[in-house]
Order: structure tokens, then C-alpha cells, then sequence
């Protein structure tokens, strides 16, 4: 469903952020991606649906090459891509519902968007999503009044009401305490489970990853240096990514985190 040719950026700063990328994501796959600090994985994600413009090969969405669209057939485009960002990007001053709503306005036309008229089906499917993650009786407050892990739901339900067929999600958790970090982490791969839909994480917390996804790959310098199940992820293998550094412990963390009891939670 997503499938990334030679993908390369090269900043203005002469930064090769990207060096020819390979890779597909088949429906419904949640992805993890890591690495260490500055290997590509934001530049990554922002290539994908154009925040950055990349500066060579293609993206592929289903049929539709994404790199050479016009600036209409991208927005159309970019509906099937939905976004979940780090620091949530709601607007603080509206409601959880207008911000949830917020995800229709690619769909709806000018006047309605501008006037906040949404079509009752949308307000229906906005009250669907806050029940399935918890958050139905917040609908009318503002989103400030928040707490990280309540407006980080309302971000996914945000990307969800597009009704996308791929989620792009940029460190979700980096903002969140452990314990809400693997709600979040549970709740966006449960959810994507449910709708058949494809995503890649962005995620540093590599014990988090390999939690909850099928798929890990590792980015060094621009470079694919990993691509494999979580097992696969050894000291080793993570010394390849990250450079040196005790992995033992990392690894550890993930085996008493699947404790039954921590499951139940
Ligand atoms: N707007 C920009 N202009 C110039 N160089 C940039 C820009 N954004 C990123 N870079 C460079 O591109 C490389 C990759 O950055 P990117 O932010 O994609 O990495 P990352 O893996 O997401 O890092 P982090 O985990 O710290 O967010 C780095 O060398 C960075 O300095």
C-alpha cells in the first residue's frame, strides 16, 4: 500500500537526511521506526505525505505516486494519510469535538469548515471515536484543560475522523510519563488492528516498539540498518543502529513489561 523508491533528501544545509530509501509497508502493518538522534526519521515520516519535499524517487500509495501531485491532488492525497504528532498540534482555545472535527475539513467545503457547520454524520463518527478511546465525556471541554494523554486521544481520534488508509505518527509518546506511553502505544496499534490500517511510529523508546509492533526498522545516517521483527532486535543488531552502548537492560525492561499483570492494565 506504501511503497518508497530511492527516497532522498538532501537539505539546503547540504544535510543528507536520506540516502535512497527502500521500503514498503503492506496494509494494515504497524511499523516501528528508530534510531538515534538526527538518522532520518522525522525527514522520513514528513517525505511521505510532502511537509518536507523530498529531493529525489517516489512515493507510492496505492497507485497514486505522491512526489509529482499538484497541489489540489495532494491535498486530496493527504487525506488517506492521517497524522499523529509529539506535541499533539490541537488548538487550545476549541473544544475536544472542534478540535476532532478539525480532521474532517480536507472533506468538507470552505463555508462549512469556516463556519464549523459539519455534517451530522461527521459529529456522529467524532462521538463514536471519543467513546471508543475513552474520552466521551470530555467533548465540550477545552483542549487545554487536558491532561498529555487525553490530548494525545484526541490527536488519534483527529487522524482517525479523515478515515485514512495509512497513520504517520511522530513520536506519540515522547511528551507522556511510561504508563501512558504504553496506553497510547496499546490504544494506536489496537486501533489500527481494528481498521485494517497501515502505520509507521516514529519512536525512541526502543523497549516501547518492540511492545506492541510486528516490525521494527532501524535508521542510521539516512540508511536502512535494520528491518525485521522485534526479536531480531539483539545488542548487537542495536550497536549497529545506535553505536555502542549496554543493551541488556533495554531488552530486560521489555521481558518484565510482559509480565500478565502489566498486559491486564
Ligand atoms: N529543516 C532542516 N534543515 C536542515 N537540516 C535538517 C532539517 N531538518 C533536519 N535536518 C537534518 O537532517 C538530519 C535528519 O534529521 P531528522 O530530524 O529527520 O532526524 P530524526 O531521526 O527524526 O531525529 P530526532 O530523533 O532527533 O528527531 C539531521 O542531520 C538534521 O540535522
Amino acid at each position: 500500500m506504501l511503497r518508497l523508491e530511492g527516497l532522498t533528501k538532501t537539505y539546503r544545509t547540504g544535510d543528507q537526511a536520506l540516502k535512497a530509501i527502500d521500503l514498503s509497508v503492506p496494509p494494515g502493518q504497524v511499523m516501528a521506526l528508530i534510531g538515534p538522534s538526527g538518522a532520518g526519521k522525522s525527514t522520513l515520516i514528513r517525505c511521505i505525505n510532502r511537509l518536507v519535499e523530498p529531493t529525489a524517487g517516489k512515493v507510492w500509495l496505492g497507485d497514486t505516486e505522491l512526489t509529482h501531485l499538484s497541489a489540489r491532488a495532494l491535498r486530496r492525497a493527504r487525506r488517506e494519510m492521517g497524522m499523529i504528532f509529539q506535541e499533539y498540534a490541537l488548538v487550545e482555545r476549541l473544544t475536544v469535538m472542534e478540535n476532532v472535527l478539525s480532521g474532517r475539513l480536507g472533506y468538507v467545503g470552505f463555508w462549512r469548515s469556516f463556519t464549523r457547520r459539519f455534517p451530522q454524520t461527521d459529529v456522529d463518527e467524532a462521538f463514536r471515536l471519543l467513546d471508543r478511546v475513552g474520552l466521551l465525556a470530555m467533548a465540550d471541554k477545552r483542549a487545554d484543560e487536558l491532561s498529555g494523554g487525553q490530548r494525545q486521544r484526541v490527536g488519534i481520534c483527529r487522524a482517525l475522523i479523515q478515515n485514512p488508509k495509512l497513520l504517520l505518527v511522530d513520536e506519540p509518546t515522547a511528551s507522556l510519563d511510561p504508563k501512558t506511553s504504553r496506553q497510547i502505544m496499546r490504544l494506536i496499534c489496537e486501533l489500527c488492528s481494528e481498521r485494517g490500517l497501515a502505520a509507521i511510529i516514529n519512536i525512541h523508546d526502543v523497549a516501547l516498539a518492540q511492545m506492541f509492533v510486528s516490525r521494527v526498522v532501524g535508521l542510521r545516517l539516512g540508511e536502512i540498518a535494520f528491518d525485521g521483527a522485534p526479536t531480531g532486535l539483539t545488542p548487537e543488531v542495536l550497536t549497529s543502529i545506535y553505536g555502542e552502548e549496554d543493551w541488556e537492560a533495554t531488552i530486560q525492561k521489555v521481558e518484565d513489561d510482559e509480565e500478565p499483570a502489566e498486559a491486564a492494565e
